[in-house]
């Protein structure tokens, strides 16, 4: 009977091994957002946030590649308003009590350049706001958390021991999340390393001056925040490396100045769910670290991607090592791959990069400029330490 006992046993591991972490913490934070928004029936509107996550790798595979897939996204975008319609629509009827939906539309309400169709697309489109902020950052602010945690066991086990002390037997609460502070600490350090959201973008409304440098009205700003988030004249010279000591004091004697370092953006259009995402972020991390230990699979390859957010995804291929580079001075949108003829030192030694070896630029632009500025990562299977900025001049790129 040991044939028996093997094949079921085998399938048993079997489902075991398929444990991806990220797969979890999406669904959850799928549940969780569906819950705020819409505090009953939330299981009827998970169809929604499965469509939404269609559209964005459609979007991404669109912005990325360049491959036009804009009927499919258009068809996606159309199904998701009328469904987004619908839900809404229920809700009025039933007057449920207050949730992230009531609020939007009583927030609507208050809108003064109120016309029907205004209206309809404001509720929509905030709608649409929600669900796509506020559940894929979430599954990754949290997994990202969990791996920098597995790789760090010293980290994980200071956080696992201040969330015991601090809950002991109780059931977590609002108070109880307030005093942990080491885990707040590791919290900014990974959305420091992977902030999630690379660029802020902003539209120049009138030509302004910055010393010699004139950006004219209407042009597109991509603010690059890996770049800002690991600058050593910002962060000083540990500033690739996973230390979550340096917030113990807060942000502002992290960095100087303290406004580089923005996961959540900045200014008026910072992130609306920033405390939101801290908060659940921290349940989700409390909660698990007090009932399991994390370490690293042996078959982990790191790979962060970009992916309109930064997502992990295996970039080692065919056993050779793949370079990761997002440009940031982008003017076109699209995929090349260049060979970088150069030799490149990066905070851990030299990084020979010269030859054949290829390198991977997410957004190759500015054909006509002498200089390209890229933030390149090396995924070499161990370090994520291995990020600079290269500079190329076009004779070292063949664009083509
Ligand atoms: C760790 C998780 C999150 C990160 C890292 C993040 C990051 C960001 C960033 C960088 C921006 C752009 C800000 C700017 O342009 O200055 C943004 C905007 C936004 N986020 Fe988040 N976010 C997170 C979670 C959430 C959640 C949970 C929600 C809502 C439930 C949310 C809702 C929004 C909305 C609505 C905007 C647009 C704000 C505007 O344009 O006025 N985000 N977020």
């Amino acid at each position: 009977m040991v044939n028996i006992m093997v094949e079921s046993t085998t399938s048993m591991l079997r489902t075991w091994e398929k444990i991806r972490v990220y797969e979890y913490m999406s669904n959850l934070s799928v549940d969780i957002i569906s819950r705020a928004c819409f505090q009953r029936n939330y299981h009827q509107r998970e169809e929604i946030f499965l469509k939404h996550r269609t559209l964005r790798h459609l979007l991404c595979k669109e912005l990325i590649t360049g491959i036009l897939g804009l009927r499919d996204i258009w068809r996606l975008e159309k199904e998701i308003d009328s469904m987004i319609l619908k839900v809404v629509k229920q809700h009025v009827k039933a007057a449920y009590e207050k949730d992230l939906l009531q609020m939007t539309l009583k927030g609507a309400k208050n809108y003064t350049d109120y016309n029907a169709l205004s209206h309809k697309y404001l509720i929509i489109d905030n709608c649409k706001n929600l669900f796509f902020a506020g559940h894929e950052t979430i599954a990754l602010a949290t997994s990202w958390c969990l791996m920098l945690l597995a790789a760090h066991p010293d980290w994980q086990a200071r956080v696992r021991a201040e969330v015991l002390e601090i809950c002991g037997n109780k059931p977590l609460d609002a108070d109880m999340l307030q005093s942990m502070k080491v885990l707040k600490m590791v919290m900014h350090e990974v959305l420091r390393l992977y902030p999630l959201v690379l660029f802020a973008s902003r539209e120049a409304f009138e030509t302004i001056k910055f010393k010699n440098i004139v950006i004219p009205k209407g042009c597109h700003l991509q603010i690059p925040i890996t770049y800002q988030h690991q600058n050593p004249d910002i962060w000083g010279p540990d500033a690739h490396k996973f230390n979550p000591e340096r917030f113990s004091n807060g942000i502002l004697e992290a960095c100087q100045p303290p406004q580089a370092y923005m996961p959540f953006g900045m200014g008026p259009n910072i992130c609306v769910g920033q405390h939101l995402a801290m908060t659940e972020v921290k349940v989700i991390l409390a909660l698990r670290l007090s009932k399991f230990c994390f370490s690293l699979s042996p078959a982990y390859q790191h790979s962060p991607v970009y992916n309109l957010v930064t997502i992990l995804e295996h970039a080692i291929e065919d056993g050779t090592t793949k370079i990761e580079a997002v440009e940031d001075e982008m003017s076109d949108k699209q995929t090349t791959e260049c060979k970088v003829a150069a030799e490149v030192r990066s905070n851990n030694g030299l990084i020979d990069v010269a030859g054949n070896r290829k390198a991977l630029v997410g957004a190759a632009g500015n054909r006509g400029t002498s200089l390209a500025r890229l933030g390149v990562t090396v995924y070499d299977g161990c370090g994520w330490e291995s990020r600079f900025i290269l500079e190329v001049t076009n004779d070292l790129v063949d664009w083509d």
